[in-house]
């Protein structure tokens, strides 16, 4: 039998108010896959994100993380979840470990297992050396990997991301890129929401979303064809508009 795809989304709709934001969006990511999700300004990106980590109850819809469904087995879904929301939320006065110690005992880990996943996360990310500073002396890229880090520590089988990159320069963006590149290919299932097209590689999966639909859903190698991602992304955009 085959495995179960970490991230399942089936059927989902919702409106703000009376705005539809998003409709009958359906897709699926298996472990091993980065999948983009891509879309302008306004498509629907956080609101979906919102869903995706239990913020919101889709009506109708349904989401299963590693085959547990959020409307009925919300804790064992959640659980299976790493999050990096588009505002970062580390407390800038603590140190490196502090906050990661901080967040390993939120999720029930004791001492000595976080310590081993915090200095294992740390050596990954290359900041082994910075566990002692305070976060308010890291610059914004290392800031962001620390909540890349921060999102691992209980071994989810999904990493949310909502547009990780957004204030960073161009160095610190695409180290963070490659970063989440290389997590997915040592086994967990990213999903991330961008509306930088550049930010794909061509084994990535991508669900372009446009005005809360699903316009496209495929590999990036296969959609661009002879083209650059981002002339690609600026035609799929003329043709949905
Ligand atoms: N809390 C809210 N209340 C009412 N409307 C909202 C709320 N959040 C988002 N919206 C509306 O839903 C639509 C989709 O917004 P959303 O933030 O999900 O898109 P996005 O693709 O993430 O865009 P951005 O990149 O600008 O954040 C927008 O029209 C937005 O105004």
């Amino acid at each position: 039998m085959s495995e179960a795809p970490a991230l399942l989304v089936r059927g989902l709709s919702h409106d703000w108010g009376r705005k539809p934001t998003l409709r009958d969006v359906s897709f699926s990511v298996p472990r091993g896959r980065f999948c983009a999700l891509l879309g302008p300004n306004g498509a629907g990106k956080s609101t979906l994100m919102s869903v995706l980590t239990g913020l919101i109850r889709p009506a109708p819809g349904v989401v299963e993380i590693a085959s547990h469904d959020m409307a009925r087995a919300r804790r064992a879904a959640l659980a299976e979840i790493g999050v990096v929301f588009q505002q970062p939320t580390l407390d800038l006065d603590r140190s490196v470990r502090a906050n990661l110690r901080y967040f390993a005992a939120l999720h029930g880990l004791g001492r000595k297992i976080a310590d081993a996943r915090i200095a294992e996360a740390l050596e990954r990310l290359g900041m082994a050396e910075r566990a002692d500073e305070r976060l308010r002396a890291l610059n914004g890229g290392h800031r962001r990997r620390m909540e890349i880090a921060r999102a691992l520590l209980h071994r989810p089988r999904l990493l949310l991301l909502d547009e990780p990159t957004v204030g960073l320069d161009a160095p610190a963006r695409s180290a963070i890129t490659d970063h989440v590149h290389q997590l997915a290919r040592d086994g967990i299932a990213v999903l991330w929401a961008t509306h930088l097209a550049d930010e794909l590689h061509p084994e990535d999966q991508v669900v372009l979303l446009h005005k809360g639909v699903v316009v496209t859903n495929g590999v990036v190698r296969d959609l661009v064809e002879d083209r650059s991602v981002t002339d690609w992304f600026t035609d799929a955009m003329e043709s949905a508009a």
